[in-house]
């Protein structure tokens, strides 16, 4: 059955890095904001440490494991390095992401179905540690069944697509992307995957997804980060954290 109960926000802090990393210094600190939003009622921290390092860095996240009270989502590509950090810190959770070096944002979910021998030894190490094991793909059933035989217990939908499509006035594009996201939600939920979804996220985009039962948790960053210059960072995430609750009750 669908759970109904309490969406989980986790906020992405990686955006605190990227305006910090701009100067080079420490100011702002993303464990400053790590804490704000745990105040706020954020249920979890997000964090991505890239390859490149271009925001979050190591003591970062040496720092989150160390002061967090909510749980941490450490999201990593599948490279034997990363998977030593992994390793050594114990996060709750482990998001595997696809990576490109060149890329401005994380553009896809990761290709599963294409390397699920390697995905799939790859993620048994950090599941024996006791890591819960995510993967970040898109709203594609065959990625989604690649997922589930690999082992992981978790499927976070990429709602980059859907958000771009709000963007750019696509509503043809926009409702069909939803769709798929709410298909395929109901289709991991039934083969007993736990179902997030996140990326791009917004005020405006972030209803219809919080109202799809399988849903249990919802990770967004950048938007709030941006948001947070309007109106602060508690009171921004307050304000998301509303929007996810009222289209839950609806
Ligand atoms: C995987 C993902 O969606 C997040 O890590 C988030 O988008 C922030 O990181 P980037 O903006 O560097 O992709
Ligand atoms: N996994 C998605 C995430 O952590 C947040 O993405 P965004 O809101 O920063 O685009």
């Amino acid at each position: 059955m669908a759970n109904h109960g309490k969406l989980r926000l986790g906020v992405n802090i990686d955006h605190v890095a990227t305006v910090r990393n701009a100067r080079g210094g420490a100011y702002p600190d993303p464990l400053r904001a790590a804490r704000i939003a745990e105040e706020a009622g954020a249920d979890g921290i997000t964090a991505h440490l890239r390859e490149d390092r271009r925001h979050i860095s190591d003591a970062d996240i040496e720092g989150l494991m160390e002061v967090l009270t909510v749980p941490l989502n450490f999201e990593m590509a599948a490279t034997d390095e990363m998977q030593k950090i992994a390793l050594r810190h114990k996060p709750h959770a482990v998001c595997i992401v696809p990576e490109k070096r060149e890329e401005r944002t994380t553009e896809g979910g990761l290709e599963v179905a294409r390397e699920e021998n390697k995905l799939a030894h790859f993620i048994a190490p950090l599941r024996d540690a006791g890591c819960r094991v995510s993967i970040f793909i898109a709203a594609d059933r065959r990625q989604i069944e690649a997922a589930h035989r690999i082992g992981a217990q978790v499927i976070e939908l990429h709602t980059g697509a859907y958000c771009d499509a709000h963007a750019e006035d696509r509503l043809e594009a926009r409702d069909a992307e939803l769709r798929a996201l709410r298909d395929m939600a109901t289709y991991a939920h039934e083969l007993g995957l736990e179902v997030h979804a996140g990326h791009g996220l917004t005020y405006d985009t972030v209803k219809p997804v919080a109202a799809f039962p399988e849903v249990m948790e919802l990770n967004i960053g950048h938007f709030l980060i941006g948001e947070s210059i309007f109106l602060g960072l508690g009171p921004a995430i307050v304000e998301m954290r509303q929007l996810m609750d009222e289209a839950r009750r609806s």
